[in-house]
């Protein structure tokens, strides 16, 4: 917990301190009152041997009592104000580290944690640390000053009734360490089947559809189950543990309290404490509500070594997300593209090994393509055609060779300034919350109208987008699930069209759309892309017929390069292919 400490902002250490003073009147102003108690039961003893009434003597010190009260009430509540609005701000401040942390991940980092556990850390846990903080800084400041007050009030008032006291803290030490010893290490298990219910929910959530088509409920409902179980059961266990603390609490208060009631009445009644039996009651009752404070605080002290730890999971998992040393970095002195000049990009002796995995799943890949030229991608699934592809965007950097644009490595780049000059269009179409216009203008702020219109125009969606009765203002639900997957595609496009990049990559793009669409939509393409490179993945021979260069995948290795004509005659991976997707009249047509 301690080590969150440089997230906290300057301000939480005035007001820790003020926290501090508040918390030290509010305890002086409560031993006060009970002081004031003993003094009415003495003014009681006076008035009943001295036949004198007593009566604005006892006024006086009960009006001072409710003001006393007041004090104190109006400490403790600023004292807690001042607590959440740090807990609450720490929170924040976390939040946002979190969330900044996270944007810079690269793939391998955001897998490493995995997107269900990155979710738990950042909401959940950081609830946990807000929680945790606030009663550190009540009851860590208010127990210890309270256990001292209380142990030098009660000191050399009476020392067979501190023995009483000193039995009751040892029980309650006792209780608290047991649950401390079984309940503790569970908080770290709990974090972790938080992470596990949250990823299970989420999966079955996102592949609702899936899971409906093929009648699958069972198995997710067994997987929920299966862990929602497990939760309850631990929750369960932990609670029960938690849930001893108060009978026992409750026993030991009860039991001091009558216990110093039968010792003090003995005592009295040997005239052993006090200078008479109403100042022998005063010392009771001091003594009982003063060993009831240092019970408390010493319940709030053990308390706290309960509740630290699980604050400590937490911040330690949070700890471990803005720890992580994002790989990708940038360079320390990046060298610059001129946007002016003609772009130029070049695969040297690529090899790439995912992380944690054995084998390279590329290899050795060479090719370049120059400005205005389509270099396009083909080979059976899991041949690395993504993954080559992924590699000029750094989502993941080579793990050997070289990606060179214009001569300088990628990796001597600003990130910022790499992601400038690269279009991306995902397989998967992805759109976010917003109208249209919002999407489109995602990688291009400034863009025109008219800009916008043009780019929906060349990737076919002007059509549908029209026909909507907002046009560009219309709504788009999360992750446009209120479009069709070939027109979340066309849109996506679209967005890229507009962003007007250097280096156009598409991958596997096109595979929603007719064949009618796709091939305008290319021929559109290709009349506005004439000072940019476009790289192109497909599966759909028919997409990338006229390509510049037609790279052939298998296993990771390039297994042929040429055009669709070269290629149909010297390589037979890609006359498979070709034969198998299209009739020898298409490809004679070709
Ligand atoms: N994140 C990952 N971690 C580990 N291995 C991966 C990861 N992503 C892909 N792979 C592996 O890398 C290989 C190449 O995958 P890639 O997605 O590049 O193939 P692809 O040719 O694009 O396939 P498809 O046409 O099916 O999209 C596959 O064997 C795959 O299992």
């Amino acid at each position: 917990m301690l080590k969150l400490a440089k997230y906290f902002k300057w301000w939480y250490y005035p007001l820790i301190i003020l926290i501090v003073a508040l918390i030290y009147i509010q305890i002086e102003f409560d031993l006060r009152l009970i002081d004031k108690v003993a003094d009415i039961i003495r003014s009681i003893g006076i008035a009943d041997t001295t036949g004198t009434p007593q009566t604005d003597e006892i006024l006086s010190i009960g009006l001072s009592m409710i003001l006393i009260t007041l004090v104190s009430i109006s400490t403790t509540i600023l004292a807690s104000f001042l607590a959440s609005r740090i807990g609450a701000n720490l929170s924040k401040n976390l939040r946002k580290q979190l969330y900044l942390k996270v944007d810079g991940f690269s793939l391998e980092e955001i897998n490493q944690f995995s997107t269900s556990s990155l979710i738990t850390r950042t909401s959940n846990d950081i609830q946990q640390v807000q929680m945790v903080m606030i009663i550190l800084l009540r009851m860590a400041i208010t127990a210890p000053m309270m256990a001292i007050r209380g142990v030098l009030k009660i000191s050399g008032l009476s020392n067979e009734l501190s023995i009483i006291t000193a039995i009751g803290v040892i029980f309650i030490l006792t209780v608290i360490s047991v649950i401390f010893v079984f309940v503790t290490p569970k908080f770290k298990v709990m974090q972790e089947q938080n992470d596990e219910l949250n990823l299970v929910t989420r999966e079955n959530l996102v592949g609702l559809r899936v899971v409906r088509a093929h009648n699958a409920q069972e198995i997710e409902k067994d997987k929920f189950e299966n862990i929602n179980e497990r939760i309850t059961r631990l929750n369960l266990f932990v609670n029960r543990g938690m849930q001893l603390l108060m009978p026992n609490m409750a026993l030991a208060m009860n039991g001091v309290s009558l216990a110093i009631v039968w010792l003090a009445a003995v005592l009295i009644n040997q005239g052993n404490l006090g200078q008479n039996g109403y100042d022998g009651i005063a010392i009771q009752t001091q003594f009982t509500t003063y060993s009831m404070q240092i019970l408390i605080s010493f319940m709030m002290l053990t308390m706290l070594f309960i509740m630290i730890p699980r604050g400590q999971v937490s911040a330690k998992r949070i700890r471990e997300v803005l720890n992580t040393k994002t790989k990708i970095k940038d360079p320390v002195n990046p060298k610059t593209i001129n946007k002016e000049e003609a772009i130029h990009i070049k695969f040297e002796d690529v090899c790439f090994k995912y992380p944690n995995a054995e084998e390279c799943v590329i290899e050795n890949v060479n090719f370049e393509a120059n400005m205005g030229q389509t270099v396009a991608f083909i080979g059976s699934t899991g041949s690395g055609k993504s993954t080559i592809i992924n590699l000029i965007p750094r989502f993941y950097d080579v793990t050997h060779g070289s990606i060179k644009i214009n001569d300088i490595d990628i990796r001597d780049l600003k990130q910022t300034d790499l992601i400038d000059l690269v279009g991306y269009v995902p397989q998967k179409g992805m759109l976010f919350q917003g109208d249209i216009q919002s999407n489109l203008r995602l990688g291009n702020e400034h863009a025109t109208d008219e800009e916008l219109l043009s780019a929906l125009e060349i990737s076919q969606s002007k059509e549908f987008v029209m026909a909507l009765e907002d046009n560009l203002n219309a709504p788009v639900s999360q992750g446009g699930k209120n479009f069709s997957g070939g027109q979340r595609q066309r849109l996506c496009i679209a967005r890229t069209i507009v962003k007007q990049p250097k280096i156009y990559i598409f991958d596997d793009s096109f595979s929603a759309l007719d064949y009618q669409t796709d091939r305008k939509l290319r021929r559109e393409l290709e009349k506005t892309t004439k000072n940019a490179i476009k790289l192109i993945v497909a599966q759909r021979i028919s997409t990338i017929l006229h390509a510049d260069q037609i790279v052939v995948l298998e296993n990771g290795k390039i297994v042929g390069k040429g055009t669709h004509k070269e290629l149909l005659k010297t390589n037979h991976v890609y006359q498979e292919m070709a034969y198998s997707q299209l009739s020898e009249e298409e490809l004679a047509h070709e």
